[in-house]
């Protein structure tokens, strides 16, 4: 099927990434706050909406042991990553080395950021089709199912703590008194670079690969920062600050505030995960189960808002070099009978959600179907 990619945007089952159907709102919870009503935009449908309070309290993996290099502890926590995404694509980490001073400074970092004046957080939006930016609710992008939340988005380069695409960034969006903003987020980001390739180390263990394997694949990668921001909403039961959906991207290691509202989708049903301070959530993206050729599962997660308070969480999405075939190790895919995903850029993945399609529980199987056959791969 060869389809251009204006015929994508007229398939039905797509979701078009970009469907603005009627004016832009723009979010600004000073004026939401005094509305009456929830805008129509920001619904959800019920099926949607729908939960337990049923926690998910396990696996959380203490990484001590494997950081110091101990034999036992490294296949005692290699056997629980396997067992966590085998299951749902989802682990906590705790003793994982990141300096506690550092995720707090993160986090402080955050509410400057978001306690800017709307006008000057709108100079810094999101360019359409680019993953980029500041982003008020998606409100430039989406006109229904709105998520309830701010998003500043960037890219992080590996392997270079020289590189200062990060600080330029924050000094060239918001101005250089944003400098030490940039200096904090560049060694967050180093602190996640390096706590994604030791986990990647344990994901190649407990998928009896080459215990470098996948590190070697991501080493030259550019990976996305995300921070986000769940204002506090009247009706939090009509709305999502993060829809379901499963990342696109690898692996994603995100740090949330003392609030609470992170989901996970396990044993059919939706599982609180409550915040622990301590700990990193793990969960997998559509681009490692691929690359796990099917064995590891894609994590479905959402995130609930609620009336009192803001909601804070810190996302490392971790992504191979943009032009770099997505292709299980060679010996997984002898031990397996067959492959279970055509070949892919992480490049193509990522225009495919930004440009054609909004990432939800489909997104991967929607990319092969409909957007990779109008790609050629030599
Ligand atoms: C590559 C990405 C697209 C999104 C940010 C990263 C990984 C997660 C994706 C996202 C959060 C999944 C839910 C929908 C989305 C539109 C969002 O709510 O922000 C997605 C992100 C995006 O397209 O900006
Ligand atoms: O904020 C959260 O807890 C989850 C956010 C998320 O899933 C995402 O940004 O992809
Ligand atoms: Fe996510």
């Amino acid at each position: 099927m060869d389809l251009s990619v204006s015929d994508l945007l007229l398939c039905p089952q797509l979701n078009p990434a970009n469907d603005l159907k009627n004016e832009i709102l723009v979010f600004d919870i000073s004026i939401l706050h005094k509305q009456a009503n929830m805008p129509t935009q920001f619904l959800w449908p019920h099926q949607d909406l729908v939960g337990s309070q049923d926690e998910l309290r396990e696996p959380v993996i203490n990484l001590e042991g494997f950081l110091k290099g101990d034999k036992e502890a490294t296949v005692a926590a290699a056997h629980l990553v396997g067992a966590a995404c085998i299951n749902h694509g989802f682990f906590q980490v705790i003793k994982h080395g990141v300096d506690v001073d550092l995720i707090r400074a993160a986090h402080e970092h955050l509410d400057f950021i978001f306690n800017l004046p709307l006008a000057k957080k709108l100079d810094a939006r999101r360019e359409p089709g680019s993953v980029y930016g500041y982003s008020g609710a998606h409100a430039h992008r989406f006109s229904s199912k709105l998520p309830w939340k701010e998003t500043l988005s960037f890219v992080y380069n590996h392997g270079n703590s020289h590189d200062l695409a990060v600080p330029n960034y924050f000094t060239s969006s918001f101005g250089k008194e944003f400098q030490e903003t940039g200096l904090v987020y560049q060694k967050y980001c180093e602190a996640m670079e390096k706590l994604s390739l030791a986990i990647l180390e344990l994901l190649a263990i407990s998928l009896g690969v080459e215990r470098s394997h996948y590190r070697k694949f991501f080493e030259d990668g550019s990976s996305l920062m995300r921070c986000n921001f769940y204002p506090p909403c009247k009706e939090p039961g009509l709305t999502l600050g993060t829809g379901p959906h499963c990342d696109p991207t690898s692996l994603t290691i995100l740090h949330q505030d003392q609030v609470g509202g992170l989901e996970v989708f396990a044993n059919n049903q939706w599982r609180p995960i409550r915040p622990r301070p301590d700990a990193f959530v793990i969960n997998l993206g559509d681009t490692f189960m691929a690359l796990s050729n099917g064995r590891y599962k894609s994590c479905l997660h959402r995130a609930l808002v609620n009336k009192e308070s803001v909601r804070r969480s810190l996302a490392f999405f971790l992504c191979p070099k943009q032009d770099k075939v997505v292709r299980p190790p060679q010996d997984l895919i002898d031990r397996e009978e067959q492959r279970k995903y055509p070949d892919f850029t992480w490049s193509d993945l990522q225009e495919f959600t930004q440009k054609h399609y909004r990432a939800d529980v489909a997104t991967l199987q929607s990319f092969i179907h409909y957007f990779l056959p109008t790609k050629r791969y030599n």
